[in-house]
């Protein structure tokens, strides 16, 4: 009977592509790699496995499988690959999108969702996301005025990812006092920000040499590129500005006791710290810190943080689309006037902004294939089967591309998400079941304020006069090729407003 379940497993084997000795079938793997594998999906179907170096993995690229693996499947395959690299940078596989799936995960999670990144958590951080943007259409408009024809040149990628990540840091830990009080117009980082990033560049071309030593091991024996001393050396920075982090909120709260509004995350985890201090240890505080801001900032090998990406994605689709700028104008102007800049409970009442940034997540899914997932168990998928230790990879990119489910699927239409349409539960952007993104309501909100106020108090123009080139970079959060840079002039009904800022 042992023969036989060999054999029945082996003719439910899921299809393959011919493979080479020791390679498998990474010679296969093209970039960007959420295309190549929609070309193998083009010839071995939706659900066709991988030998990828060392491990076996499965590529999933329909709707309907990826709803199967989230939910029948969901516990099985709700472990992470436990990469060599990664396991050096994420305190041993101990952060959220890192661990495997058991009680230190489920512990982590409920922080997460309950504690630190809840609707009403997300909502007492609006203030400061608030800030951080306004200043930055401050900046904006102050070059603008300054510039011939009162149109700026603006490198939007750097001035999006600048705003992103000084609005997480002011959530993670509230920087905000220490920041110089004439901010200079050409950089919209705070010191803190500044020093962070600096630390996760460091992280992305050394997780990358380390991709290639974790799907080949008999690389890392020998470890040829010096990589494992490096990161180590990188995460001893990155832990000494952690603990700097933290050790001024420990500070700050004995000051001023800590207003629970007002709280960062690093409070929120110092409080918890003072009644179940051998449960929320500074180790434990910083691996959930630097959760968020790797899997936001640096999703371990392109250095461009999602929120931010997403938002450039948005931005070069509206400059392509002037139609759609001028209605989402128009929905702003009706719904938020032009006395005011647009704050966070305005979000609900614009569904027309909200259908700008669920089409732009549909095309340009910021995380294409989501993060390795890995099964615990033998499992089956569509009949077939798929044996335990299997990585899972989901093409997002191609089934948020599939023409049946989105006709004229390359076309930029928000209105498929308006209202009573259900088009937002179809977008697989923040991943499925109960790995799915911890920080999507933080993501969407961040997202809303930052497009929204752009959108607001400024009329957007190519540099060139020439449409925008769509063209996708090479790296894991789907970079555009071209960094974008547009001109920003601000719009005449927002004039007095944007003088007083
Ligand atoms: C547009 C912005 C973002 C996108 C598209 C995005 C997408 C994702 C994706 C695809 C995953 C993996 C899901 C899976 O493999 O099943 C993930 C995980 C995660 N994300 Fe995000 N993310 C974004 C922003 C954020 C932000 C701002 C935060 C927090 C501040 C965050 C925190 C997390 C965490 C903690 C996980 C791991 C969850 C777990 O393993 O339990 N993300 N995200």
């Amino acid at each position: 009977s042992k023969i036989n379940g060999e054999i029945k497993s082996k003719q439910r084997a899921l299809p393959s592509p011919p493979a080479i000795p020791v390679l498998g079938h990474l010679h296969l793997l093209g970039k960007p790699m959420h295309a190549a594998l929609a070309r193998l999906a083009a010839r071995y179907g939706p659900a066709f496995s991988l030998r990828l170096g060392s491990r076996n993995a499965v590529v999933v690229s329909s709707a309907e499988y990826a709803r199967e693996c989230f939910t029948e499947h969901d516990v099985c395959f709700a472990n992470c690959p436990r990469f060599p690299s990664l396991m050096l940078i994420s305190y041993d596989g101990t952060t959220l999108p890192t661990c495997s799936y058991g009680a230190h995960w489920r512990n982590l999670r409920r922080v997460a969702t309950v504690q630190l990144l809840s609707a009403h958590r997300v909502g007492c951080m609006c203030p400061a996301i608030c800030a951080e943007v306004c200043a930055m259409a401050r900046r904006m408009y102050r070059a603008a005025a300054a510039a011939p024809g009162r149109a700026a040149r603006v490198e939007l990628k750097r001035r999006l990812f600048e705003v992103s990540l000084s609005a997480l840091m002011e959530t993670i830990a509230r920087t905000k006092t220490s920041r110089a009080e004439a901010d200079a117009d050409d950089t919209d980082m705070s010191p803190e920000a500044q020093e962070l990033k600096a630390a996760l560049d460091e992280f992305i071309p050394l997780v990358d040499a380390g991709n290639v030593g974790d799907l080949l091991p008999v690389l890392g024996w020998f470890d040829v590129f010096g990589v494992r001393k490096k990161i180590l050396d990188a995460v001893r920075r990155r832990d000494a500005f952690l603990q700097r982090l933290i050790d001024g909120e420990r500070r700050r709260s004995l000051v001023d006791g800590g207003e629970d509004d007002k709280e960062s995350m690093i409070s929120v985890l110092l409080s918890l710290q003072k009644s179940e201090p051998e449960v929320y240890t500074d180790a434990v505080i910083m691996a959930l810190c630097f959760s968020y801001l790797t899997t936001s900032c640096t999703m371990f090998s392109a250095g461009t943080e999602t929120t931010a990406t997403t938002a450039e994605w948005a931005m070069s689709l509206l400059l392509n689309h002037p139609d759609a700028m001028k209605k989402a104008q128009a929905e702003m102007d009706a719904a938020v006037g032009t006395s005011r800049l647009l704050g966070a409970d305005d979000l609900p009442r614009l569904g027309y902004l909200q259908g700008i940034i669920c089409e732009t997540l549909r095309l340009y899914p910021v995380v294409p294939t989501l993060l390795p997932h890995e099964s615990a168990a033998d499992c089956t998928l569509g009949g077939h089967h798929v044996p335990r230790g299997t990585m899972l990879l989901v093409n997002v990119y191609a089934i948020h591309r599939d023409p049946v489910a989105w006709p004229d699927p390359a076309a930029f239409r928000p209105e498929r998400f308006g209202e009573d349409s259900g088009a937002q539960s179809r977008l697989l952007t923040f991943g499925m079941g109960r790995r799915k993104c911890a920080g999507e309501t933080l993501a969407l909100r961040t997202l809303g304020l930052v497009l929204g106020t752009l959108i607001q108090c400024f009329d957007w123009d190519t540099v060139d006069g020439a449409k925008v080139g769509m063209a996708e970079g090479v790296g894991i959060t789907l970079p555009r090729a071209v960094p974008l840079e547009a001109m920003c002039k601000p719009r005449q009904t927002m004039l007095d407003v944007l003088g007083n800022l």
